[in-house]
């Protein structure tokens, strides 16, 4: 494609060169740059792109989009400047696969949690009245029934543009995608044509990155700016923020505030969820496999969200009740004692909270919560965690996560700082595996034993290494013969 149509619609300044070239692909990593490419030098938060500005032109690139002019390139290559350079690249990533999202229905969700079981719940709508859809999100990215790996929940715009244009060509009419704040923040989904945004909730998390709740919040609203209608929790204290925010129509949900779409005699048993709907003046029982008021509002969101798409409320209530629930979250695994585990992906206070909560619900013995924080990642929530599981559980045990480059046994300490004020006995086990043979050893009839944080991940992240660890096996393991 030719430099100059690539740059369409973003601002820039020629600091060398003409842009009447033709190149062939764009490249925001030098480690992988080919002959022919334009190489965009990020700022990053690690190091700075420009740095490799030199080496690119080395490697053949022939041209550079940049912040302000690398060293070593003077009369070289085509040199433009921009004043963000994360930002040009989501555009020009968006001309180079000629704007794919707006050859589909785009469906954008953000929301601290909640973001992938709504995309799942929407895609079983979907499937139930045959359309095919592409998913773009935390466990993996589909394209119908074909699975795709992911490492982030939200890619880089221009592995984004390229999924998307990939969807095109295979002929996906609607995508559901989990939008991230750090891809709102970081430019990641710029240049994307949102037929609906939904918000299912704002609570903390990613203070590591974002340092105010204030912050974090005007990064999620970004998604009701840019979204042609919006499907907004009104429950959540930002739901009226970012109805505020939206520029387009809004169809509101809630369970105990007035709103558009309304949930009433919420039922919860371990086996499922079963509410009252109100919509236009009529009323409907929907049922879900998922137990916990938190579920409720997954699905209200999902329901709101297909109204837009104009599909009927019989579809979509019978697509819901495909759902048989999402990898990872609130996965049951019962023994033939009497005691079950539950493995979820609650990595947040709030996400932590309802958890247990909904254990509570229906648990006839005690909670044994199996948890722990990740490294590298918000500390501020690891002794809030700490003290909301002691709250919530009879018998704690402070695990590991995902470590990453922090030393476990002082994420560990952190927990406990918060466990320490609660009545609740507790044990740290920085090892993972042992942790889940323990609480499993200790379960007696009625107990449930609560396993967050890691949900369908399948490893373990550690400074030196990353291993295989998966809470399903390890918990069947520990049931051993017992496992149902
Ligand atoms: C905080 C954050 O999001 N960081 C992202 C950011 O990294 P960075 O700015 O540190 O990158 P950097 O290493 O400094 O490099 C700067 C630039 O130099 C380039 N470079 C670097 C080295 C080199 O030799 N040559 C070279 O050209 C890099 O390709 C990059 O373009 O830009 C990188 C390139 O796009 C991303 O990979 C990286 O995601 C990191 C790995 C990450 O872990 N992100 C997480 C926190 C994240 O995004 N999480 C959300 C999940 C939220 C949720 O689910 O709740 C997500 O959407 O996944
Ligand atoms: N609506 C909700 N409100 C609060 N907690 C929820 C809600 N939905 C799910 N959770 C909890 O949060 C966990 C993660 O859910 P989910 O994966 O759907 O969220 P997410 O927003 O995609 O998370 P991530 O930011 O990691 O991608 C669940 O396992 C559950 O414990
Ligand atoms: N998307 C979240 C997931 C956290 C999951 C938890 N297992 C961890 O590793 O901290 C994050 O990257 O912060
Ligand atoms: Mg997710």
């Amino acid at each position: 494609m030719e430099l100059q149509k690539l740059l369409e619609g973003v601002s820039y300044k020629v600091l060398q060169g003409n842009l009447s070239i033709e190149v062939e692909k764009i490249e925001y990593d030098s480690r992988k740059v080919l002959a022919g490419d334009v190489f965009v030098c990020v700022t990053g938060f690690q190091v700075d792109g420009h740095k490799f500005g030199a080496k690119a032109v080395e490697n053949g690139v022939v041209a550079l989009i940049c912040e302000h002019m690398p060293e070593g390139i003077d009369g070289k290559v085509p040199v433009v400047q921009v004043e963000n350079a994360r930002e040009a690249l989501a555009f020009m990533a968006v001309n180079y696969y000629n704007r794919p999202s707006e050859k589909m229905h785009v469906v954008g969700v953000t929301g601290t949690n909640g973001k992938t079981t709504t995309t799942y719940l929407i895609k079983s709508v979907l499937d139930h009245i045959g359309k095919k859809v592409g998913v773009i999100g935390t466990i993996e990215n589909r394209i119908g029934d074909k699975i795709l790996h992911t490492e982030r929940t939200t890619p880089e715009s221009k592995e984004l543009q390229e999924l998307l244009d990939t969807m095109v060509k295979e002929d996906v009419s609607h995508v559901v995608m989990e939008v991230s704040s750090h891809s709102l923040d970081l430019h990641r989904v710029d240049g994307i044509s949102y037929e609906i945004g939904i918000f299912t909730n704002l609570t903390q998390d990613h203070l590591d990155y974002h340092k105010t709740m204030e912050n974090y919040k005007e990064a999620k609203s970004k998604l009701f700016q840019r979204a042609k209608k919006s499907v907004i929790n009104m429950d959540d204290a930002a739901g009226s923020f970012m109805k505020d925010k939206a520029t387009g129509q809004v169809l509101s949900f809630a369970v105990d505030n007035a709103a558009d779409l309304q949930a009433k005699d919420i039922e919860i048993t371990a086996e499922g969820t079963d509410f009252s709907l109100f919509w236009d003046e009529k009323e409907y029982h929907v049922h879900l496999s998922t137990p916990g008021r938190f579920s409720v509002y997954n699905a209200l969101g999902a329901i709101g969200a297909c109204l837009l798409l104009e599909i009927p409320m019989e579809d979509i209530i019978t697509g819901l009740q495909e759902n048989h629930g999402v990898t990872g979250r609130f996965q049951a695994v019962r023994s033939k004692k009497g005691y079950q585990a539950v493995v979820d992906y609650a990595h947040t206070p709030d996400g932590l909270d309802n958890i247990l909560k909904t254990a509570r619900e229906f648990a006839k013995g005690r909670i044994i919560t199996i948890f722990g924080c990740g490294g590298d990642r918000d500390k501020t929530k690891r002794p809030i965690m700490g003290e909301i599981a002691g709250n919530g559980s009879d018998f704690c045990i402070i695990t590991s996560d995902n470590p990453r480059t922090e030393d476990p046994l002082t994420i560990l300490n952190e927990v406990e700082v918060g466990m320490k004020k609660t009545p609740c006995p507790y044990e740290k086990v920085a090892d993972r595996g042992e942790a889940i043979l323990k609480g499993a050893k200790m379960a007696k009839a009625g107990d449930v034993i609560i396993i967050a944080g890691k949900g369908h991940e399948t490893y373990q992240i550690f400074k030196d290494c990353t291993i295989h660890f998966d809470d399903m096996e390890e918990i069947r393991k520990a049931f051993g013969e017992d496992c149902l």
